[in-house]
């Protein structure tokens, strides 16, 4: 597989950064995790504009330009004759002395990883996830700001293990007052009377690209849907519930914390959705 690394497309094994690289030492840098289908890489503007965003939140001054970023994303895919699959974005404060301080690094790190993506197995689209409320609460804005997709994932990684040690395969996170934020690596909507409803950012989630092309999706298809304050008892009592990401698309939920959700079955606007995503996928964004 081929790897972009600071500007050179070189075998994986050979795609080596410096041990004092502090992306590696201190989670000090920031990533975007982009699909491509059928050599369509879905809304890549979106997700470059959303690295920037992230970059300039941490005061990482990248010296590449969006078209530079962006060539980069496509040679890298084209180098490995991906059509289909998952690119990670990945730019780091680069290498430095010891110590937090980023003026230690004057060069930032660009790289690109373009491979097959594993998939959730089909079932649970068809028959949906039981998922469980975690205690391990999404980091406080005023913390670490989820919004920004940086290299610190340590926060839902340990949601994560929890899900697992529960059983589950994915998780809702908290914020710290007690409102749903989202889950360890997707947001959360759920359908009620008709209507779908999903946190605001601001309850601690990111900012998802995914989530963002649902809201272009209920209005072309008619659906009222609007951002809403949610705790764990909407969602147990909501009609559906589906959850959605880069790596996950668009998946239903069909129990949370042992409580059904709604027929305890994939639901007919999560179906709606679903279809429409599919073909939405493949029309927006940048070809190869
Ligand atoms: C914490 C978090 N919240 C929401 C999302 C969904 O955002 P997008 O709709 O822009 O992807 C994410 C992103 N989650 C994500 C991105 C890429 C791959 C995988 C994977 O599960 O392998 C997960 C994420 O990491």
């Amino acid at each position: 597989m081929k790897v972009y690394l600071d500007g050179q497309l070189v075998e994986e094994a050979d795609a080596k950064i410096s041990v004092l690289d502090h992306g590696l030492l201190y989670g000090d840098g920031i990533f975007e995790g982009i699909r491509i289908y059928d050599s369509n890489i879905f809304r890549l503007d979106e997700h470059l504009e959303r690295f920037e965003y992230s970059a300039k939140a941490i005061l990482l001054k990248m010296p590449w330009t969006r078209e530079e970023i962006s060539e980069a994303v496509c040679a890298t895919c084209r180098a490995n004759g991906l059509k289909d699959g998952y690119i990670r974005l990945v730019a780091t404060r680069g290498k430095g002395d010891l110590g937090l301080s980023p003026w230690l690094c004057p060069v930032p790190s660009l790289i690109v990883i373009a491979d097959k993506i594993k998939l959730y197995p089909p079932e649970h689209y068809e028959k949906g996830l039981a998922i469980v409320t975690v205690p391990t609460r999404r980091m406080n804005p005023a913390a670490l700001s989820p919004a920004i997709k940086s290299l610190n994932y340590l926060n839902n990684i340990l949601a994560k293990i929890e899900a697992q040690q529960f059983g589950a395969l994915e998780a809702i996170m908290l914020n710290d007052q007690g409102m749903v934020a989202e889950c360890t690596g997707d947001n959360v909507f759920i359908v009620h009377k008709g209507k779908i409803y999903t946190p605001s950012a601001q309850q601690g989630a990111l900012k998802g690209i995914t989530r963002d092309t649902i809201f272009d999706i209920a209005a072309d298809l008619g659906l009222p849907i609007a951002e809403h304050d949610l705790t764990r008892y909407d969602i147990w009592n909501a009609d559906e519930c589906f959850l959605t990401g880069t790596g996950a698309e668009v998946i239903p939920v069909v129990k949370l914390d042992g409580r059904e959700i709604g027929s305890g079955q994939p639901g007919p606007i999560f179906k709606q959705v679903l279809e429409a995503f599919r073909i939405r996928v493949r029309q927006e964004g940048t070809r190869l």
